[in-house]
């Protein structure tokens, strides 16, 4: 199956800050990613750049197997939905969703409609007197119903509260589950989409650190918890990510895939295992000195 994202090499260079860094990866159809790293990693940089909002300083980029510059055969199967979304004065919510209905050729116009209800939006306000939270749902509401090909969501869901935001969670993964497409989804609040997330792509100053299955990586490492002595000997030759001591008891997170050779350790030393977020491990990951051996230990 053809790609529908593939990027070699890609390079942007702010005259001395290098905002993305010789980054090479392949986005497949129908599959949700995370695009994760701190701030100024280089995510929104990325974005930019395979939405043809923003020229490469060098590298190669196709998007459905085309240059995405000007090409209108592939700038209208994408949708790039950011927080800081613009719209002119004179439009209300409802002129909004009718004009994104003339953009999106997937436009679902009974779908939007719905959305907005869910959300509780009031369609006939104007777009310029919406909170912050109602503008961002306008927004994922958008997003949404374009039902794009391939649709970017750059962390446009900051604004919503955290039960809106919840809601945003389950409308996308009912709605992919009926449409898949490719989705990418750049965020801050790992935990909270970590169970949408198929792959997950790192980037750590400007650098791609990580690009995994998610799955696999969450299999990377445990956390072990019980008797201090017993955790210890667990963690002998493995890199430790997190120690937390409490009375007698210890509790570690560390570097370790998981099976069965692992689980029969834990429990002969009467300790007990649980699974890692990827929030951790991503933290670990950015926050490490040297993230090319983060990498290869990967
Ligand atoms: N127009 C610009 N001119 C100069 N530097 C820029 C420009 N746009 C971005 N940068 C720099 O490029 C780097 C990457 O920025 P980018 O916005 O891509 O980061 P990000 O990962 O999206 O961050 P955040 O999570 O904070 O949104 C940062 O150092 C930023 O300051």
């Amino acid at each position: 199956m053809n790609p529908v994202v593939e990027v070699r090499h890609l390079t942007k260079t702010y005259g001395k800050i290098d905002a993305v860094k010789d980054v090479s990866f392949k986005l497949e159809e129908g599959k949700i990613y995370g695009l994760l790293g701190r701030n100024g990693a280089g995510k929104t940089t990325i974005m930019h750049m395979l939405t043809a909002q923003l020229f490469a300083t060098s590298g190669e980029l196709k998007v459905f197997g085309q240059a995405p510059y000007e090409n209108e055969e592939v700038l209208r199967r994408l949708c790039f939905i950011k927080e800081s979304q613009r719209y002119p004065d004179i439009f209300r919510i409802v002129d909004v969703l009718e004009s994104a209905a003339s953009f999106f050729p997937n436009w679902d116009r009974a779908y939007a409609y719905a959305l907005v209800e869910d959300f509780r939006l009031p369609l006939d306000r104007w777009m310029k007197k919406l909170s912050r939270g109602m503008l961002s749902a306008v927004g994922v509401i958008i997003g949404l119903a374009s039902r794009a090909p391939l649709t970017f969501f750059d962390e446009p869901y900051l604004g919503l509260d955290a039960v809106t935001r919840a809601l945003f969670y389950d409308r996308l993964r009912e709605d992919y589950t009926e449409h898949p497409r490719t989705i990418v989804l750049s965020t801050h609040l790992i935990d909270e989409v970590s169970p949408l997330l198929e792959h997950v792509l790192v980037i750590r100053d400007g650098r791609l650190i990580v690009d995994e299955d998610a799955d696999n990586l969450r299999g990377r490492a445990v956390t072990v918890m019980g008797p201090a002595a017993g955790v210890e000997a667990f963690a002998t030759g493995k890199e430790v990510m997190d120690r937390q001591a409490f009375g007698g008891m210890l509790t570690m997170t560390v570097m370790a895939p998981g099976g069965e050779a692992v689980r029969r350790q834990a429990k002969e030393l009467g300790l007990e295992l649980s699974p890692v977020s990827l929030q951790q491990l991503i933290v670990r990951l950015t926050e490490s000195p040297t993230p090319a051996k983060a990498v290869k230990t990967l």
